[in-house]
């Protein structure tokens, strides 16, 4: 693979419900450490793209390359073994758990007992947890206790601790910063800015105009199911990108 290469290429991507087109004909690339933001109004097809990329929707025509690949996957579990991590707005946590627990939920590292007696492997969950937030430089003062003692950012940042655990190379966060306050949608800012760092692809879906330009190197305006326009952030602003959001 050259440093060319794109993480991921979505080529003339194109999905159809019945008659209604919610994309038709989109093209994006994520190259490494890119943060690319996914834009456009309510029905743009923002979802629909996610759930392609993801596993979620075959496409209707259209190929998806991963590092210069063509891939197909049948289900998120096969885009999540290739690379590919969502982190929808739910986080998909489990609140009554620990961050090591929520890291491996599912798919629990096990020891034995005594020699033979097989039990969950804590002391593993509880490292992989303590050096996970440690390398997106995030602490928190008890990694022991469940989750939902923590704020909106912190459990965020699980989220992205479990994707990034998992060896993701491409993270799609659907509006990772709607639901917090200011200082905490800062926080999750520099996360994205970490993962950006370790050379890892970053698709971002906001609304937040102010958000996307503060973490964003490109930006991909869908309108109606098409790409209306896509810029680099550093060469566009708002009413551009409002522009292109709501045509005309
Ligand atoms: N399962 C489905 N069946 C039929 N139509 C669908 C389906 N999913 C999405 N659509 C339609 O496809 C278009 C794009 O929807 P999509 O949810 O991808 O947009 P979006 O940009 O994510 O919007 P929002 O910001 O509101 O979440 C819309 O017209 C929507 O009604």
């Amino acid at each position: 693979m050259n440093s060319q290469t794109p993480l991921l290429e979505v080529r003339n991507l194109s999905r159809h419900f019945g008659a209604v087109r919610a994309l038709d004909d989109c093209s994006m690339v994520v190259r490494p450490g890119e943060v690319v933001a996914l834009a456009g109004d309510n029905g743009a097809g923002k979802t629909t793209m996610i759930k392609a990329i993801s596993g979620v929707y075959p496409p209707t025509s259209g190929e998806i390359l991963i590092e210069g690949k063509p891939v197909t996957f049948s289900s998120p579990q096969e885009a999540r073994a290739l690379g590919i991590e969502t982190i929808y707005q739910d986080l998909a946590l489990a609140d009554n758990l620990t961050i090591g627990a929520n890291i491996f939920l599912g798919r629990e590292p096990m020891r034995k007992a005594f020699g033979f007696l097989p039990v969950i492997d804590r002391k593993t969950m509880s490292k992989a947890a303590a050096e996970t937030m440690a390398l997106l430089d995030f602490h928190v003062k008890r990694l022991d206790a469940p989750v939902s003692n923590f704020s909106g950012g912190q459990r965020q940042a699980v989220a992205i601790g479990r994707a990034v655990y998992w060896n993701a190379k491409i993270l799609i966060m659907d509006e990772p910063t709607a639901a917090l306050g200011v200082p905490e949608q800062r926080k999750v800012i520099s996360l994205i800015k970490s993962l950006k760092a370790q050379g890892r692809g970053v698709i971002f879906i906001s609304h937040n105009l102010q958000d996307i330009f503060a973490v964003s190197d490109r930006i991909v305006v869908l309108r109606r199911g098409i790409v209306a326009g896509e810029r680099n952030i550093a060469d566009t602003n708002h009413d551009e990108v409002v522009k292109l959001m709501i045509g005309g």
